[in-house]
């Protein structure tokens, strides 16, 4: 590891029992940069968050956060906020949106200690940044998708991490919370927050906040700067899995997918 990349994968692969979710990954992220992860549904991204964070294991090659293995970057320094797919959640549940937040802290509280005045200031501040403050004291579940999700942000920056990995926290979110969401993201950035954000949803991605994507389907099909990689060529092969190389031919007014190598058309 040098100190410019944050995250390392080597040569990774990921099983489930027999079944291969991720596959010969071998990919630097740089330190500071902002990252959208696209692919289809089943594609493997939720698994490279997951392996990130260190909830799944290599079967062979290795992953390093901050230079170390995800569970000691995980445990040491509290470096790393990850904000997991939206699950719905009971209206009743007994946790305000303030305590939801304050539970960033607990990593760097250690057990059994209360929250100093620090802690409370940072709680606001990441509750001011994305403009959840007025809704403190309002229960997290009778909160709106889109309002769970800032606070889930706000608990992981809380954290102060330096690291952010953000599962589809766009999906189901109407356009303009969308793109709250996603200027957030690139507040963060400019704050030198190493971000990365998945999305099986190409519409619901506005790839001008990301400085790299990286497109995912089981393998690394592409990753760099959105007008090098956002090709129909490139997006083609990362959602129809189909084989490369091929191309894109218009055929009585209609798009359709060759292989370079053999004349058949797919659909
Ligand atoms: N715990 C698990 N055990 C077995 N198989 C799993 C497990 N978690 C995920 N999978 C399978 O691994 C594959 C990749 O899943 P993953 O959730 O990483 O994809 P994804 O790209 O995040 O999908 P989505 O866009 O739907 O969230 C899928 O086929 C899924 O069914």
């Amino acid at each position: 590891m040098t100190e410019n990349f944050v995250i390392e994968f080597d040569h990774f692969f990921l099983n489930y029992g027999q079944r291969r979710v991720l596959n010969d990954i071998h990919l630097r992220i740089p330190t500071g940069s902002c990252v959208g992860i696209i692919g289809p549904n089943g594609s493997g991204k939720t698994s490279l968050i997951r392996s990130i964070v260190g909830l799944n294991q290599a079967t062979q090659g290795s992953v390093h956060v901050f230079g170390e293995s995800p569970h000691r970057a995980w445990r040491r320094q509290q470096q790393i906020g990850y904000v997991p797919q939206l699950k719905s959640m009971d209206k009743d549940f007994p946790i305000s949106v303030y305590e939801v937040v304050m539970l960033g802290r607990v990593g760097r509280l250690g057990p059994l200690r209360f929250p100093k005045k620090e802690d409370h200031h940072i709680v606001k501040e990441a509750l001011i940044r994305v403009k959840m403050i007025d809704m403190a004291d309002r229960p997290i579940g009778q909160l709106s998708g889109g309002q769970q999700q800032r606070v889930f942000i706000a608990r992981a920056l809380a954290q102060e991490s330096k690291l952010l990995l953000l599962d589809e926290p766009a999906t189901g979110l109407d356009i303009p919370t969308q793109q709250s969401i996603y200027e957030l993201l690139e507040q963060l950035h400019e704050d030198g927050i190493t971000t990365l954000t998945t999305t099986h949803d190409l519409l619901a991605l506005d790839f001008h906040h990301f400085g790299r994507i990286l497109c995912l389907n089981e393998r690394v099909i592409a990753f760099g700067p959105p007008d090098k990689v956002l090709t129909p060529e490139i997006l083609t092969q990362t959602f129809s899995g189909l084989p490369w190389p091929h191309r894109l031919v218009k055929e009585d007014n209609v798009e359709v997918i060759k292989e370079d190598s053999c004349s058949c058309t797919c659909s």
